[in-house]
This record gives C-alpha cells, sequence and structure tokens, in this order.
C-alpha cells in the first residue's frame, strides 16, 4: 500500500490537468486519479474522491481553471460564459461545504475584472489563481494550527471526529492540524478517534494520517464518545467545519452537534478549526445551511458492500447537522481564536481576511 509522503498534497495541478487521492479507497488502496475537464472534478467531488471542505474548495479551483484552459471561446466573453456555465456545474456538486462556492466566487470574481483583456491572459491568470488558492490553504492552514495549539494542555486527551487532517484539505489539516502541531511541539497527547458513520472518515482516514505521523490515538465506536466524555476521560474535543453562519452556528460532519451537547454536560471546551473560508457571513444562523441528504445505502450498506439491514428497509442520511453556537467554546481561525460574542468577531476575521487578499492583490504578490 502506497503512503501519502511527507509533502504530498490531497489535490494539485500538473501538467494541465488535475491530480488528487482517491479517498474512496483508503486506506487499503493508494491510488492518484487525472481529471482532465470539469465534470469529472464536479463528478470526484461528489462520489468523495475528494471531500473536506478546504479540499473541495481547491477542486473547484482547478475545476474552473480546467474549464478555461478547455473553452474554445475566441473572445474574453464567450470565455466568460463558458466559466458560468463551468461554475453551475461544480458548484452543484456538493451542497453544504460553503468553501465550494467561496472558491469559485473567488476564481469568478478575477476572470470578471479582466474582462478588457485578451482571453488567453485571463486563462492564464486562473490557473495561476487557482494554483495559489491551493497554496494558500497550507499556509492558512499552519497559522490556525500554531493558534490551536496553544490551546492543548501537555497531556491531553483530545476527541476528534470526522477527517480534518491532510486529506480534507490540500495538506496539513485543520482541527487535526492542529492535533499534528501540539505533537510536533513535543506535546504528549493521545486522540480518541471516533469511526464517523457511515462513511468512516475517522476508521479510515484520521487513523491512518495519525498513525503516519505518529500521534498516539485510539480508534473507538460513534456511541462510545459520551461514555469517554462522562468518565473523564477527554480533555477537549476538537472538529472541523463545512460552514459557519453568521452568527456562530457550526455545519459540521453528522454527530457533530451530539458531541457538544455532551461536552457542555461535561464542562469539556469545544472548539471549531475552520479557516475563514469556512464562514459564510450571507448566511445568518445554522438553520439557514442546506444539509446535504446523502443516499440511504450508505447506512444500509458498510462502505457500499456488505448490507448490514434488512432488504427493503426505509433508511435516511443526513450528512451534516448544526451546533448551536452557545455550545462552541472558541472557533481558531488563521487571524486568531474567536470567541463570543461570534456576530461581532467572526465579522471581523472575515474582513480582515478580505482586506490581507485585497492588499497582496494591490502590492503585485498575487
Ligand atoms: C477540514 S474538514 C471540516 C469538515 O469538512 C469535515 O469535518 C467534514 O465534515 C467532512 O465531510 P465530508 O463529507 O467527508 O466532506
Amino acid at each position: 500500500m502506497g503512503q501519502k509522503e511527507a509533502h504530498m498534497r490531497t489535490v494539485w495541478w500538473e501538467d494541465g490537468v488535475v491530480k488528487m487521492i482517491d479517498q474512496r479507497l483508503l486506506p487499503h488502496q493508494f491510488e492518484i486519479v487525472a481529471f482532465d475537464n470539469e465534470h469529472d472534478v464536479a463528478r470526484a467531488i461528489r462520489e468523495m474522491y475528494i471531500r473536506g471542505a478546504p479540499a473541495i474548495g481547491a477542486a473547484a479551483g482547478f475545476g474552473m481553471a480546467l474549464a478555461a484552459q478547455r473553452s474554445q471561446a475566441a473572445t474574453t466573453e464567450d470565455l466568460l460564459n463558458d466559466l458560468r456555465t463551468a461554475y453551475d456545474v461544480l458548484y452543484a456538486s456538493r451542497p453544504t461545504a460553503v468553501n465550494l462556492r467561496w472558491a469559485l466566487d473567488r476564481m469568478m470574481a478575477l476572470a470578471t475584472s479582466l474582462r478588457e483583456q485578451p482571453h488567453q491572459v485571463v486563462r492564464d491568470a486562473l490557473v495561476a489563481e487557482a494554483q495559489r488558492i491551493a497554496d494558500e490553504d497550507i499556509e492558512t492552514n499552519q497559522r490556525m494550527a500554531r493558534y490551536g495549539a496553544e490551546l492543548v494542555p501537555e497531556g491531553a486527551n483530545i476527541l476528534h471526529h470526522c477527517n480534518t487532517g491532510g486529506l480534507a484539505t490540500v495538506d496539513w489539516g485543520t482541527a487535526l492540524g492542529v492535533i499534528r502541531m501540539a505533537h510536533e511541539q513535543g506535546k504528549n497527547i493521545h486522540v480518541w478517534v471516533d469511526e464517523t458513520r457511515p462513511r468512516l472518515q475517522g476508521a479510515r482516514l484520521t487513523a491512518w494520517e495519525l498513525m503516519q505521523w505518529g500521534v498516539p490515538m485510539t480508534l473507538i465506536a460513534d456511541n462510545a464518545a459520551g461514555y469517554l466524555m462522562w468518565s473523564g476521560q477527554v480533555d477537549l474535543v476538537t472538529v472541523g467545519a463545512d460552514r459557519i453562519a453568521a452568527n456562530g452556528d457550526v455545519a459540521n460532519k453528522i454527530g457533530t452537534y451530539k458531541l457538544a451537547v455532551v461536552a457542555k454536560e461535561n464542562n469539556i471546551p469545544f472548539y471549531v478549526v475552520a479557516p475563514t473560508s469556512t464562514i459564510d457571513l450571507q448566511t445568518p444562523t445554522g438553520r439557514d445551511i442546506p444539509i446535504e441528504e446523502r443516499d440511504p445505502r450508505e447506512v444500509t450498506h458498510v462502505l457500499g458492500q456488505c448490507n448490514i439491514a434488512p432488504e427493503g428497509v426505509n433508511a435516511y442520511n443526513p450528512a451534516f447537522d448544526i451546533t448551536p453556537h452557545e455550545l462552541v467554546t472558541a472557533i481558531i481561525t488563521e487571524y486568531g481564536v474567536v470567541r463570543p460574542p461570534y456576530e461581532e468577531n467572526l465579522r471581523r476575521v472575515v474582513e480582515q481576511a478580505e482586506a490581507d487578499r485585497k492588499a497582496r492583490q494591490a502590492s503585485g504578490s498575487v
């Protein structure tokens, strides 16, 4: 079985195609797939070859770059029309992770700002922008990790849900990135890894990554988490996010809400680690976040293979839930640790991120 080399990315651009690790096959098979058009990238996101909010965003950026590269348009106006179509195709791939829309908007805004330029200039600029989104993701994760690691006490037992590692991002990770940083800083930590039914991102991906990084860990059934918190075996909970509403409500992998309730009941800090690209100021509360509903077969069949339920059973499979902001101790971003009142403090970090990006653009470093 292959390994994700130390500096290998989850998704990248190579010789005019997008390459990614096929996460459906991990941990038993390690395969790289390549796509040369935006339709296949949209399918890869929908079918979860690639998953995790920041990784989905980066893949969508590359999907737009592919669309720009493939377009037969002879004018910039026609190219913009092709890009609008590609935007819609990619946008429809998965509904909850807002990093998808964030990356698509960023690509489209750049293309529109260059509408007076020759079409070849726009094509090249989009490839460069997609690459920048990917590069920045790693830097962002490492900044979050440094802030987050300060909140991890020596000897901590950390409960983690889903996969938020290098595989859920371009590299390094969000919540798991904090854990990795704390471990690399020499802290003696241990991670309880939720298996994360039904797609088993914890058992398949998080366990695989932590073992490669040498972080002490123990895999548990999701249902064991409450008992571990009640019996004093958890010092903090860290999770990622797929979308954070303007009021601080958090959409994350199904099961996150239950963890937050039990953490509160047991006075355990509950930290969400997410970049500012996951904060959606256009969505007022968690009730306004679209929750993806996936194939019930993911519940009735383990990894699409072994049927564990009676034939014909009715099943329901929401992929995410909402954790109300009152249950969140803090949100760790690349601009520091955000605490309540979230409405005001989240706006501040998003505005700061936007101002920094514009300053980089103006100074020509973008
Ligand atoms: C950086 S990861 C944050 C979230 O994207 C992660 O916890 C998660 O819910 C991923 O869901 P997935 O359905 O695997 O894409």
